[in-house]
Formats: C-alpha cells, sequence, structure tokens
C-alpha cells in the first residue's frame, strides 16, 4: 500500500509520519509537494501537522487553495483514504472535506501536553484496533485547537457517528475538566460521513515507538494498513 504525504511550506510533521509508514509499517512512502497534482499512484494520503503558509490569517486558510488540494478531492471521491493530523486536521476543515472549524483555544495559549483520548467508534479501518471507549493517550500541540461546529451540523455529526475521538479524564469521562482547548463536546477527532476522511488534533504519529514515551498512536496506522490489505 503507497502512502503519500502532502508536503506545504511550513509543514513539520511530513517526516514523522513518514518514519511510521515507511519505516515501522514498512509501506512505499513519498513526500508529495504541494504543487503537485498527480496523486494517483497514493492508496492514503496523509495531511501532517504543522504551520502551512505561517498559519497566516488562519490555520489551514492558504493552504486549502494549494493545487494538490483539487487532487485530495478527487482521492476522497474515489473513496480512498484521508488522514489529516492537527494542521492537517484544520486544513481538511478549510477545504470542506470535513465538517465544523479549528478556532484559537479557549485560553489564548498554545498548548503542547499529552492527553487521554476515549475511542468513540472502532468499526472504521483507523479505529479498528482499539476497543470501543478505549482511553489512549496521545499528544497535541496546537494554537487553534478548539473544534467548533454550530448546533446542526454538531448534531448532525452525532446522529451519524463521526465523532471518532472525544477529550476525557483517566477514566474515559467527558467534561469540561477533560477538555483542554474547548472544544464543543470534547471533539478530538471526527470523519466524513463516508468514514474514509478523518480529521484529528492529537498526533498519533509522535506515540507510534516506545522511544517517543508511547505507541498508543501505533494502532491507528496498522488498523488502516490491514483495512487496506483486507480490502486490496
Ligand atoms: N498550526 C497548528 C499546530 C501545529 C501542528 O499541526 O502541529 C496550530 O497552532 O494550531
Amino acid at each position: 500500500m503507497k502512502f503519500g504525504v502532502v508536503v506545504f511550506p511550513g509543514s513539520n510533521c511530513d517526516r514523522d509520519i513518514a518514519t511510521v509508514t515507511s519505516g515501522i509499517l514498512q509501506q512505499p512512502t513519498r513526500l508529495i509537494w504541494h504543487s503537485d497534482t498527480d496523486i494517483s499512484d497514493c492508496d492514503v494520503i496523509v495531511v501532517p501537522g504543522g504551520f502551512s503558509y505561517g498559519d497566516y490569517l488562519r490555520c489551514g486558510a492558504i493552504a486549502r487553495f494549494a493545487p494538490v488540494m483539487q487532487s485530495l478531492q478527487e482521492h476522497v471521491a474515489k473513496g480512498k483514504y484521508v488522514i489529516g493530523i492537527c494542521n492537517g486536521f484544520q486544513i481538511l476543515t478549510e477545504s470542506g472535506l470535513l465538517p465544523g472549524a479549528l478556532v484559537r483555544n479557549r485560553d489564548l495559549h498554545f498548548i503542547c501536553d499529552r492527553v487521554p483520548l476515549r475511542v468513540e467508534r472502532n468499526d472504521l479501518p483507523f479505529t479498528q484496533k482499539y476497543q470501543k471507549q478505549q482511553v489512549i493517550t496521545l499528544p497535541i500541540a496546537h494554537g487553534e485547537g478548539c473544534y467548533f461546529a454550530d448546533a446542526d451540523t454538531l448534531k448532525e455529526l452525532e446522529d451519524n457517528q463521526q465523532v471518532v475521538f472525544r477529550y476525557c479524564d483517566a477514566l474515559g469521562n467527558v467534561n469540561n475538566e477533560s477538555n483542554p482547548n474547548g472544544s464543543v463536546s470534547n471533539i478530538a477527532g471526527i470523519c466524513n460521513q463516508q468514514g474514509n476522511v478523518i480529521g484529528m488534533m492529537p498526533h498519533p504519529e509522535r506515540a507510534a515507538e516506545g522511544l517517543l514515551g508511547g505507541t498508543d498512536g501505533k494502532p491507528l496506522f496498522a488498523g488502516l494498513l490491514e483495512g487496506l490489505l483486507v480490502n486490496a
């Protein structure tokens, strides 16, 4: 299975992702410069974290106009997989591939921490290696990670079970105290209705090997790969 990792000016997690997909998963991986438009050779596209275009205007607001984004829309329409992490999630909401928006954190500070998350569904390739309601710990690092959606969009997300991860405490309780950035309904990650696009603020690639202090992110990539191989 071939992974493609989009690189914008200012991306800074592209090589971390490639280290996981080519090193740990042992899959061919290509870095895709933002001006490339032919991504047809890739099965999965990862839109990585960072500060695309310096986060000017609003995180992800400029990246959505990059030439590669049109090809990404076509990739999604074919039912192929996309995962957006942190700035990648911001870019996916800005480009309309996922609903809602990421706005300034509740306390207006950049947060860099490790936080517990509750896995809300495990019927997606991305989450099939977790238990439903499992509490995992992943790093977060963002200034604009507060997920917002209006009441109608939120209802649609909940009704369609599109919430994939929620911020919680160590016991899995979801409340205001266990919400690091003020996200509505403690939402840390969502998917589209078809389930082939996922966006999340936490960084699974930074918790994919023991040396990094945690491995809770590894099942996400391993599950995705397994799901692709089963359906190949
Ligand atoms: N651009 C993001 C965070 C960086 C990242 O993607 O890791 C923000 O400050 O909200």
